[in-house]
């Protein structure tokens, strides 16, 4: 069984009836997104808020009822994937280029559940390069800023154009050969003027469930 899918279905048996439940986006949280209509359908009912406009449309599709951002107050449940997850339970998120919007949710929810396969754990974070949003028009001055935290810079591309995030900017792949101390490098990252937000996720995960390769699904609780 797809291990994805099976972590995915796990973190849904937690939401509960009358909860607002934040979506998260990518292949693995594609799988939730699926499991949740389903219980809609035999009579749940939640809320949800959409982490990207991916998700959104496809919750829209699946007859999940979507809130804007700008009518919650607060979010009881997220659910969403990770690139990469160490010991301590820090990501890096971003992959699909909706870190903002997902950082926004995992902070303001009561329990944020990170859904993974086996693959996704690391010792230290960083062979998955570091999405970095910025705003588009102080690029190169950007950039710059970044490379002095030690890292090489890529813009992401999409179809030979440079990706553009839901939130109109852009997002620049940050290879650092190993990141060490991720609490420290999210602050520094999140001062450099021109930067939006980057997708290290330190210390906000409630419960971490990883599905494995031979069906089986575990959960960690943050250590
Ligand atoms: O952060 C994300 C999107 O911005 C995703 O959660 C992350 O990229 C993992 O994706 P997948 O579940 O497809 O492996």
């Amino acid at each position: 069984m797809n291990p994805k899918k099976l972590a995915a279905e796990k973190a849904v048996e937690f939401i509960e009836d009358g909860m607002v439940v934040g979506l998260g986006t990518g292949s693995t949280a594609y799988w939730a997104i699926q499991k949740i209509a389903q219980r809609i359908n035999e009579g749940l009912r939640i809320r949800a808020v959409a982490s990207s406009r991916d998700s959104e449309e496809l919750a829209n599709k699946l007859g999940i009822p979507i809130v804007p951002f700008s009518e919650i107050e607060f979010i009881d449940i997220t659910i969403d994937g990770a690139d990469e997850v160490d010991t301590h339970f820090n990501l890096i998120k971003g992959g699909g280029g909706a870190l903002v919007r997902e950082k926004i949710l995992a902070i303001n929810s009561k329990r944020f559940f990170v859904i993974v396969d086996e693959s996704k754990r690391v010792e230290h974070l960083g062979q998955f390069p570091l999405p970095v949003e910025i705003v588009h028009f102080a690029v190169n001055l950007t950039i710059n800023k970044l490379k002095e935290l030690g890292c090489n810079t890529r813009i992401r591309m999409r179809n030979d154009k440079e990706y553009i995030t839901d939130n109109g900017n852009i997002i620049v792949d940050c290879t650092f050969e190993k990141i060490v101390e991720p609490i420290e490098l999210n602050k520094q990252i999140n001062l450099i003027p021109g930067v939006v937000d980057n997708g290290l996720f330190t210390r906000m995960v409630s419960s971490l469930i990883v599905g494995y390769n031979d069906g089986n699904v575990m959960i960690f609780d943050q250590p």
